[in-house]
């Protein structure tokens, strides 16, 4: 089996939001796939009316395929603060035609405030590993777990653009959408991310690639060293980041993965990218790309950096791939 399913960028990047197919008759709802959290949760009808603001919501009762799960419940928060809480269903979910017959859809009772404002998305399908899936008292499968056996090949592949229609593909690497060769590094899920080691500047940097995570997050003398080229760059503490005058020509920010004998490969990210987003209204002052982890306490490849590769998320040989585009 195989799947292929379009990811939709929503302001300005911040996240990319894939259509998804639960229960039957089908009920499409856009959810943002998150390689940092192994959790699928959505919207649902119990859901508190004052949390719904407009997203399209799921509803187990009109599903003839939803199970609940009996005594199961859920409780997730992120890195940003954000979190979810709720009860369970098994039903059927369908990612770009490729089809899970018994996945654990994780219903909230409760969504934190930047959730409820975000009105385009209807929740999160997590793709990290299922080690860290918060299901209790038994632990669930994230989707791509579940489906990997009977993929063409136990993988899947992200392909984010900067303003641009992106694709994620289930079971087979597509050889049109990369150039030059795809470098492979091995993943440590001991955490249960898609951990692994990059080179920049000639200094190891152990992070994780996580489509749910806007920005890049990096070791301080990293980010110091990338702010220090550009003129009117500072560190702002109330808007707790990097900023810099918007008019400024960013440096590319490249970082080298696989290493080993064949010299591995080097991911580019266009200075453009690292011109986030302005501060303010006035368009003055422009918020940064590149961040600082020192406040995370891990290292974070997020969209800024997945949106400038082709990118191999391997589940049977537990690496990574990363290519050009
Ligand atoms: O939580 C994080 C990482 C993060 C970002 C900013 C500061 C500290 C840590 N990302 N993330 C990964 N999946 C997510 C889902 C929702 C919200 C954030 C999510």
């Amino acid at each position: 089996d195989s799947g292929s399913v379009t990811a939709s960028p929503r302001q300005q990047d911040t996240e990319y939001l894939c259509p998804v197919q639960i229960g039957s008759p089908a009920q499409t709802l856009p959810l943002d796939f998150d390689t940092g959290s192994s959790d699928l949760w959505v919207f649902s009808t119990d859901t508190p009316r004052s949390e719904v603001n407009g997203q399209t919501v799921y509803d187990a009762s009109s599903s003839s395929s939803a199970k609940r799960l009996s005594g199961a419940t859920w409780k997730i928060s992120y890195g940003d603060g954000s979190s979810s809480s709720g009860i369970v269903y098994l039903d059927t979910v369908t990612v770009g035609g490729l089809t899970v017959s018994r996945q654990a859809v994780e219903a909230a009772k409760q969504v934190s405030s930047s959730f409820s404002r975000d009105t385009s998305s209807s929740g999160l399908l997590g793709l990290a590993f299922s080690s860290i899936n918060t299901v209790s008292p038994n632990q669930q499968k994230t989707f791509f777990d579940n489906a990997m056996p009977h993929l063409d090949a136990p993988l899947f592949t992200a392909d984010l653009k900067h303003n641009a229609d992106g694709r994620y593909n289930f079971g087979y690497i597509d050889k049109s959408a990369y150039t030059g060769s795809i470098s492979y590094t091995p993943v440590d899920n001991s955490q249960g991310f898609w951990g692994f080691t990059a080179t920049v500047d000639g200094t190891d940097v152990t992070g994780i690639a996580d489509t749910g995570t806007t920005l890049i997050y990096l070791p301080d003398s990293i980010v110091t060293s990338y702010y220090s080229q550009v003129s009117g760059a500072r560190y702002d503490s109330s808007n707790a980041g990097y900023i810099f005058p918007c008019g400024s020509s960013m440096p590319d920010f490249s970082f080298n993965v696989g290493g080993g004998g064949g010299g591995g490969g080097t991911v580019t990210v266009p200075g453009s990218y690292v011109n986030f987003a302005p501060t303010d209204q006035t368009g003055q002052t422009c918020f940064g790309g590149l961040q600082s982890d020192s406040s995370i306490g891990i290292s974070i490849f997020g969209d800024i950096a997945l949106k400038a590769a082709f990118v191999v998320f391997d589940g049977g040989n537990k690496q990574l791939g990363w290519a050009a585009k």
